[in-house]
Parts: C-alpha cells; structure tokens; sequence
C-alpha cells in the first residue's frame, strides 16, 4: 500500500484497482482509504499517458461529494445526480479523465440523517443555509484534502475541474493540484432543484449553473446545417455524438431526425390516416386528421428538404401552403404535379410568393399553363413528358414519378418530401421511389372516406411489404417510420 501526505494533513492509502463498464465507457476505478478511515474511489478514464501528457490538454476532472438521494436514489431535489452523469458523459466525450468520488460527505458533510432533517426544514420554507444552521450544524463541513491526494496518487499535477464551488478549486490549488480551468457542470435545469441552485450561487458563493450544451434549439439548427450540406458525406460533425451532453428536447429531435439530415438525396414520403385507414372523410374535408405535434413533424420535414412534392387534388382539396411554420427553418420548393394543368389559378401556392413553385405538368398543357401565371415570379412552370391524359395505369404512374423525380434532381432538389395526397404517396412507394415513408396513426374512425395508401398487394402476408421500422408517440398518435432503403438493399442481396 502507498501512503500518499500532502499538504494540510491529508493522505489517502491505495487498497484496490479494477475495472467498472459503464454505460458511458469502460473506466479503471481504483479505491483509497483516507486518514479518517473514508473509503473514497477514482473513476479513471484513458491510460496514464494519454492523462498525464504534458502536450495536450489537462484532463478534465470532477471531485464529487458523496449523495445517496440524488446519486443513487435519483432525486432532484439536488443536482448530484445530474452532475455526476454529466461529468461521466463529458469524460466519455473527451476519451479521458477522472471523477473523484469522496464518501463520507454527505449532506455537505452533516450526514445522511442529519441531511434528511434539513430537506424536512427545506419543506416548512427554511433554505439549504438556514435549515443547517437552525440544526446547530455547519453549512458545508467539507474539506477536499483527500481529492487532492489521490489526484497525486494518479500523479496528476494539473486537472481542468468540473465544478461550481470556488472551495474545490481552492483546496486542489493547496494540495498541490493545479487547476488550469474551471469547467461548468452542464445540467438540465429543473424546478425541483431551482431554489436549491439559487441559494448556492446567492448565498454559498457557488458559480452560476451552465445549461446543457446542446438544447431543443441547437440541436435543431444542428440538424438544418447538416441537412443543407449537399452531396457531403462528412456531415456527422454537425451533429452531437451518442455522448453529447443534451437536454430532453435535443434527445427527442436527434432521435428522430438525425438519419433525415444528411446532405444525400433522399426521397421521403409523408401520410396522417385514422385508425381504419383514411385521410380525409367522405366529403373530402381533413381538417384535421391527426393533431398539433404530427402538424409540427410535417413541418419540421419540410424545413429539412429542398422540395415537397404534392399532386393537384390535394391542392383542389385542401388548398395548402407547403411552408414552415410550426419549427424554425427554411420554405422548401413547392412541386405541384399537375399533368392535366387544373391547378386553380387562385390557390395559395400560386398568389402568396411565400417561396418557389414548380408547377409539373405535361409538355402539351405547359405553355397554356405559364400563360395562367404570367407575372408571378416565384412560380415556374415544368412540363414533364408524360401524356396529359389521366395516367391510369401503374407503369405511367411510375413513369412520373421517375420523371419528376429526375427533374426536381437536375434542379439541384435531391432532397424530397412527398406529402400527398395519398395517392400521390402510393405511386411514389409502389414505384419503388421513397427512402422512408412516415405513416401517423390518429385514434380516429372515419368508418367511410377518401382512402389512405393503396397499393397493388401481396396475395400472401409472407409477400407483404415489411421494412425496418421506428415509432414514435407524437400526443394522441403514433409515428411509424418504415426504412424503405434498407429493406430493398436487404432484399436486393437475399438477406431479408
Ligand atoms: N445539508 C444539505 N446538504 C445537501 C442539500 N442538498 C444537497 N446536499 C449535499 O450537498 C453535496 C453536494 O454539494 P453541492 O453544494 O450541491 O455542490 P458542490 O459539490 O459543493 O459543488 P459542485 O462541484 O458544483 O457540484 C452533497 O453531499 C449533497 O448530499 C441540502 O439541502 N442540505
Ligand atoms: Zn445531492
């Protein structure tokens, strides 16, 4: 056993290394006894020479006070828990580090017990300060000797400290530590521990607290930069990694759309039905199928690409406006495919300048067409070469949708949605066309209505169109994504 002494009394005896895998990385613990008797452990991430290199940056360290209610218990009526996460992620983060974690602090070193009467006193009105002290007991009976033994120990002589409270940095700096940077604990921010955090920064002289590094926000600015990148492969870099430090808001959105926002081309397609299937009720009115939270994912797959794709009918019917609106982020271009040319000239995609239309319809109707919209600058006209008679069969289907697709990616619109109707979705799926398709279910029966996909089936089950799927609850509805890619690259090399 090695002994340790340091300044200010302290000394710590090493008893035991090992390893723990954890959820954030495999990390060396190694456990010390300190004078006292305190049995505390080093959480060690990174071999002694990535840590101790004199050329790179000094490892990031957390020494953390021992706390069974919100370490272990999950209680927020403090941010320990929270902290402890965070160090361990950030460490994981930077492939290197340490936590210090010291025992025998508890309740800032009152004790469990004495901790648990002071939260009772918290809960008759007394702050964090007062109610140690109406118990006859110190406000914080801490000292960090012992940290910064066993950092010595681990022959670390300058660390980048992860905390809030000015005493720990102090206490390193005297025990022979030095503490090139203090590093804030990024930690969500919550009601149950927000007068608790606001009377160690008023009262204890503790550092404000920082926020997670990546909100709703960012994260969603992340994902719009990513998505715009076009034709790159290196886009990941946009994007926070499986460790980032990120708020629940964040989590939901990367979730979700982190595989949409590449800058490949990629063709999604988009539908809302009620349980039994339909879209809209017999009379054509779908206002609304399903609710707010599916409107705000429809927009926010508008923002992440170049163009949205809709046929005339659901123009005729629902006249939409194809723009932003719900989320933060760019108009796509606006395609109507209109082989026959019966768009009303009226609709607000024509008169409301909001961002580009393309207007798809065959060669012969695309003159008469351009002459409707003379003047309007954000609408193109596009004639496609397909016969302007209503293309019934599966193969002119298909023929358009390729035609389109090939025009939207001459354009430089290799990033699509398809958002209806469901007709318009059918024939994009059944010519083989879309990536992904994202199919809301809303608890709703329409019993009789315009139908939802419709395709030409399978005779047997076994035969059914199946791909990977994700599925996420979105208020009242579920959101079922079906990876399209993959399960025709697994059928294509007899894997499925
Ligand atoms: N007595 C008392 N102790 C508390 C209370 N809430 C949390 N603690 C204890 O406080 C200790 C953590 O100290 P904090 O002041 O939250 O933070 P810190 O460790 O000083 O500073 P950071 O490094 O920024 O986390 C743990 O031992 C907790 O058990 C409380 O209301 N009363
Ligand atoms: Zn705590």
């Amino acid at each position: 056993m090695i002994e340790v002494p340091v300044q200010g009394g302290g000394q710590v005896q090493h008893v035991a290394t090992t390893q723990l895998p954890t959820a954030h990385g495999v990390f060396a613990v190694h456990g010390f006894r300190d004078g006292r008797g305190e049995e505390h452990v080093a959480l060690v991430l990174g071999t002694p020479e990535a840590l101790l290199a004199d050329d790179a940056a000094a490892p990031l360290v957390r020494v953390h006070s021992e706390c069974l209610t919100g370490d272990a218990l999950g209680s927020w009526r403090c941010d320990c828990g929270d902290q402890l996460l965070a160090a361990q992620r950030a460490i994981a983060a930077e492939g290197r580090g340490v936590v210090v974690y010291l025992r025998g602090q508890e309740g800032r070193g009152i004790g469990l017990m004495a901790k648990l009467s002071a939260y009772a006193l918290q809960d008759a009105g007394a702050d964090t300060v007062d109610a140690n002290t109406s118990l006859g007991l110190p406000v914080d009976a801490r000292d960090y000797a012992a940290a910064a033994a066993v950092l010595r120990h681990l022959g670390l002589r300058r660390v980048r400290l992860m905390t809030s409270n000015p005493d720990k940095a102090a206490a390193l700096r005297a025990g022979g530590v030095e503490v090139e940077q203090v590093v804030g604990v990024p930690v969500p921010v919550r009601t149950d521990s927000a007068r608790y955090r606001q009377t160690k920064v008023q009262r204890m002289g503790h550092l404000p607290p920082v926020g997670p590094r990546w909100s709703g926000e960012r994260a969603w600015e992340a994902l719009l930069a990513a998505s715009s990148h076009s034709g790159a492969d290196d886009l990941a870099d946009d994007l926070p990694d499986a460790h980032a430090d990120t708020d629940a808001a964040a989590s939901v959105l990367l979730e979700r759309y982190s595989p949409l926002a590449t800058g490949r081309a990629l063709v999604i397609a988009q539908v809302a039905q009620s349980l039994d299937g339909f879209t809209a009720a017999r009379t054509g009115d779908a206002h609304y199928v399903s609710g707010a939270q599916d409107r705000e994912h429809l927009h926010r797959l508008r923002a992440l690409v170049d163009a949205v794709v809709v046929g005339v009918s659901t123009v005729v019917a629902d006249d939409p406006q194809l723009t932003v609106r719900a989320c933060p982020g760019p108009h796509p271009v606006r395609v109507v495919l209109d082989p026959r040319a019966r768009a009303p000239l009226g609709a607000r995609v024509f008169t409301d300048g909001a961002a580009p239309v393309l207007w798809c319809t065959s060669s012969e109707r695309a003159e008469a067409a351009a002459q409707g919209v003379a003047g309007r600058s954000h609408v193109q006209v596009v004639g496609i070469d397909v016969p302007s008679v209503v293309p019934a069969g599966a193969l002119e289907r298909s023929r358009v949708v390729t035609t389109v697709l090939r025009a939207l990616h001459d354009r430089g619109f290799g990033r699509v949605l398809v958002e209806g109707g469901a007709t318009t979705v059918s024939a994009f799926l059944a010519a083989g066309a879309l990536d992904r398709l994202w199919i809301t279910t809303a608890p709703v029966l329409v019993g009789d209505g315009v139908p939802g996909l419709r395709f030409d089936g399978a005779d047997l089950m076994a035969d059914a169109l199946r791909a990977p799927s994700r599925r996420f609850v979105l208020g009242e509805d579920v959101a079922v994504e079906l990876d399209l890619a993959a399960a025709r690259a697994s059928s294509a090399s007899g894997t499925s």
